[in-house]
């Protein structure tokens, strides 16, 4: 059986990656891949009620972080794992470079704590690709403002997402190999040419 691939979207919130994840998910199930597309913290029954809590409930920064892995840990038992053994195609809108970039970049949780969670919860599983979708905060910003109700990170302050922002692109500067980094200030069809061939070369 082909094997399946898990593919990652990340960004700072308003950047616009979840715009993009129903046409990737297109590209591939137009070739006949099966593809699972689902979305982290969620996911699993008991994904989506931690994000519940984690989106809009205070909490101590270690709380957080350890919440963000616990809904991790039942998504990759429930959703990820079981479908990628299946030769499925999982595509996941946020993973674990998001949990360096908020909790670590953006509050400040030491890095050897979330390399700990790491290696606790998903010692050996990678991404074979993430998609770091980039923008200035002030883009980001506007294309939030013309949303709905902010949650509780989007009512962050423009420090909370530089330091994010930094942190997502320190990673990518670390993994170059799984990283492809999307300049979103695009226009929307531009960036899904520039999608569809990085997805027709997977
Ligand atoms: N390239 C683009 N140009 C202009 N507007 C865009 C672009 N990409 C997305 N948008 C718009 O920006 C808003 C936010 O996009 P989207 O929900 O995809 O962002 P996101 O990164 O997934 O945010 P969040 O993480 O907060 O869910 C939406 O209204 C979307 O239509
Ligand atoms: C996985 C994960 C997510 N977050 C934050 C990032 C976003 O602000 C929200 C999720 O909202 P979205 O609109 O679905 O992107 O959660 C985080 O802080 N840490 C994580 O590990």
């Amino acid at each position: 059986m082909a094997s399946g691939k898990f593919i990652t979207f990340e960004g700072i919130d308003g950047a616009g990656k979840s715009t993009h994840i129903a046409f990737v998910a297109e590209q591939l199930r137009a070739r006949g891949l099966t593809v699972v597309a689902t979305r982290e913290p969620g996911g699993t029954e008991l994904g989506e009620k931690l994000r519940e809590l984690l989106l809009h409930q205070k909490m101590h920064l270690e709380t957080e972080a350890l919440l963000m892995f616990a809904s991790r840990r039942e998504h990759l038992a429930q959703v990820i794992e079981p479908a990628l053994a299946r030769g499925d195609w999982v595509i996941s809108d946020r993973f674990t470079d998001a949990s360096f970039a908020y909790q670590g970049g953006g509050r400040k949780l030491s890095l050897d704590k979330l390399d700990a969670l790491e290696q606790w919860v998903h010692p050996h599983l990678q991404p074979d690709l993430t998609l770091l979708f980039d923008v200035p905060l002030e883009v980001a910003r506007a294309r939030l403002d013309a949303e709905r109700t902010p949650d509780k990170f989007e009512q962050e302050k423009a420090n909370f997402f530089a330091a994010t922002r930094a942190e997502y692109l320190r990673r990518a500067a670390e993994f170059p190999a799984r990283f492809r980094i999307i300049d979103s200030t695009r226009p929307i069809p531009e960036i899904r040419e520039e999608l569809r061939g990085i997805v027709a070369a997977l």
